[in-house]
């Protein structure tokens, strides 16, 4: 059988979810693969991985050929800590401002300018870059930055920026949550390894309640990595939302259709989830 490939992005908004999961995982010819969104989001669509998470955004440019796995998500219903816009100047003053967008991200970037074009009814103009905030911030108004490379808690730069969280400004604008990351898996996949879908979602849905019991540990792991304590943390994991119920599904549909109705997607799209007797969700 050939390996069954799965993404993990390497950010640590997804550890509470992938910390238990070898431990569930039975199945020998599966190969993990860490990656940034981005970088997901093009393994999936080649078909060189078979399903994980991705950038929501990917999943509604590619609905035709995935479908999404029940009850996982990375979401938050207002601050999500780990996605800003930093800014030179405050939101207010930002049209036909330049803005720096980390290439890292689909969700995201697409999610900004939807904000500050159809809501703030500005006209800019955007680079893509890597995520170095220093590099962005010289030649540009304001940057974009998500995941691990958002924790910037050194005070002198915090001090000269403005700071704005996306899912906040999409609460505000919306009062609905925001989803950045879906699990899709390729509808060819899915056929091609059936019973070995099933399982590995399980272990899946399995790890995330294990990871949510055990917070403790994920927080100590992250903390290790960016010393951030523990209160950060915790009010980090307690922000971020796993699950892809009615409600955090209605917030999704509702930035597909803002991204439809801005041009950025070309059909417009509603989420479908897989639907089995077999999985638990
Ligand atoms: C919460 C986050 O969600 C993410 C944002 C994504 C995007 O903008 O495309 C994709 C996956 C998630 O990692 C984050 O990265 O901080």
């Amino acid at each position: 059988m050939d390996t069954i490939k799965i993404g993990r992005i390497d950010f640590l908004n997804i550890l509470p979810i992938y910390y238990y999961l070898d431990q569930h995982i039975k199945n020998e010819n599966i190969e993990i693969i860490n990656k940034v969104p981005s970088v997901l989001n093009r393994m999936l669509k080649k078909g060189e991985i078979d399903m994980g998470p991705i950038s929501s955004f990917s999943y509604a440019e590619n609905a035709d050929d995935y479908l999404l796995l029940p009850n996982l998500s990375v979401s938050s219903k207002g601050k999500v800590r780990s996605i800003y816009l930093f800014s030179k100047k405050p939101i207010e003053s930002l049209h036909n401002a330049s803005i720096a967008l980390t290439n890292t991200s689909e969700t995201s970037i697409n999610l900004l300018k939807i904000i500050l074009e159809k809501y703030y009814n500005y006209k800019l103009t955007y680079t893509t870059m890597s995520p170095d905030l220093n590099a962005m911030l010289l030649e540009h108004d304001a940057a974009l930055l998500i995941g691990d490379d958002a924790f910037i808690d050194n005070k002198e730069v915090l001090d000269k920026v403005y700071r704005y969280d996306l899912g906040e400004l999409w609460e505000q604008i919306t009062g609905l949550s925001m989803t950045f990351a879906v699990w899709a898996i390729r509808k060819d996949s899915l056929n091609k390894y059936y019973s070995e879908t099933v399982d590995i979602y399980n272990a899946f849905i399995t790890s995330k309640a294990m990871g949510q019991k055990n917070i403790e540990q994920i927080i100590n792991i992250a903390n290790r990595k960016f010393d951030l304590g523990n209160s950060f943390w915790e009010q980090y994991y307690s922000g971020l939302l796993y699950d892809l119920n009615t409600e955090i599904i209605a917030g999704l549909d509702r930035f597909f259709l803002d991204a439809y109705s801005c041009g950025y997607l070309q059909k417009p799209v509603t989420a479908e989830v897989w639907s089995d007797n077999n999985v638990s969700s």
